[in-house]
């Protein structure tokens, strides 16, 4: 509790000196209600809109000054014993707070939600929430529900890296494609458009000599050969047509290998759509509640947690069944197909 008060009280949260303050001189908990606020997610408009409903609803504000600090700031928030700890900005600050709250190991004692003020809102949707007014009626009414939390710990002996990701992950992005994407394509397409603008930037040496070993529910499964990317879903799938919100709930991640083809094939955006066909040779679909994938090369792969890039040589993913509760929206199906 020291902590988050010092935080507040030291002015190293920006702009919270109202509620900062208040809590201070109360010299209680600071409140059960925190929100974690990236005021220049999406186009950085939404910050006063936020503060104003935020105040409403009875949360504490906290805003975010550099990438990373949400992590630190959900870890904050569940240490000083909030029992709501929101998050307002895209997929990567959503992504930070709840690896606060994981390394607060607070995923029992926190319900989690969400605000989106992103650019792609792409975990946000696949919830069922669809704006900030929305989001603070979901807060105060929606309904309960507990969500998967998938993990990716490296598979070096020292164990260093370790992820978290709510939505999905990428692997074989490249620096480029990742740079590249612009905000217009993310609006439209979401973690999509990492896809289509990697498919398109890939190169002859882009290609990813890759092994990847599944534990599905059926049986293990092994897969090897070049790729162009893996995504793994946890609440986004990848689907040819039909709904992208995966069931989330399942203990599941669908996994989506796509084989590299002659980049001619890979030119346009509907080619991209067609290869998540399930009648191409070039994809291959699991579900697994374990993956492990590694790179066959010495250098190392980008891979994209909800959006947040980070490079690994060998990975194994898993997700943590029904980890962590999370208001969600009227339009969220816990079982979308
Ligand atoms: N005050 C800040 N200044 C600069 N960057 C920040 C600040 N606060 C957070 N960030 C970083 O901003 C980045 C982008 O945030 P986020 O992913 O939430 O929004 P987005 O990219 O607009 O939306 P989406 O991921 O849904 O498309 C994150 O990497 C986050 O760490």
């Amino acid at each position: 509790m020291a902590d988050i008060r010092g935080a507040l009280a030291g002015g190293s949260v920006g702009e919270n000196a109202v509620s900062g303050d208040r809590l201070v001189a109360d010299g209680g908990v600071p409140g059960d209600r925190i929100l974690v606020l990236n005021p220049v997610s999406g186009n950085g408009d939404h910050r006063e809109r936020v503060r104003t409903l935020a105040d409403r609803a009875g949360f504490t504000v906290i805003e975010s000054r550099a990438s990373g600090e949400a992590v630190e700031f959900g870890r904050l928030a569940a240490e000083a014993g909030a029992d709501l700890v929101a998050a307002a900005g895209g997929d990567g600050t959503v992504n930070e707070v709840a690896r606060g709250l994981a390394a607060a190991d607070a995923f029992d004692a926190v319900t989690f939600g969400v605000v989106p003020t992103g650019t792609g809102n792409n975990f946000a949707g696949n919830l069922g929430i669809e704006g900030v007014e929305h989001a603070f009626e979901v807060l105060a009414n929606g309904e309960r529900r507990r969500i998967d939390v998938a993990t990716a710990e490296e598979d070096a002996a020292d164990r260093e890296g370790s992820e978290l990701f709510l939505n999905s992950c990428i692997a074989g992005l490249t620096a480029e494609a990742s740079a590249s994407t612009s905000p217009e394509l993310k609006d439209r397409l979401g973690m999509l458009a990492y896809v289509v603008t990697g498919l398109r930037t890939v190169r002859e040496f882009d290609a990813l000599p890759l092994a990847v070993e599944a534990a599905c529910p059926d049986a293990e499964r092994t897969w090897s050969g070049e790729a162009v990317m893996v995504l793994v879903g946890n609440a986004r799938r990848f689907p040819a047509e039909g709904r992208s919100q995966a069931n989330c709930e399942d203990g599941l991640l669908e996994v989506t290998i796509i084989e590299r083809t002659p980049p001619s094939n890979l030119l346009q955006e509907a080619a991209v759509h067609r290869l998540f066909g399930d009648e191409t040779e070039h994809v291959t679909n699991v579900r697994a509640s374990e993956l492990r994938v590694d790179v066959r090369r010495d250098e190392p792969v980008g891979f994209s947690f909800d959006g947040e890039t980070a490079e690994y040589e060998a990975l194994t993913m898993e997700t943590g069944e029904r980890s962590l509760e999370i208001p969600v929206g009227e339009s969220y199906d816990p079982d979308p197909e």
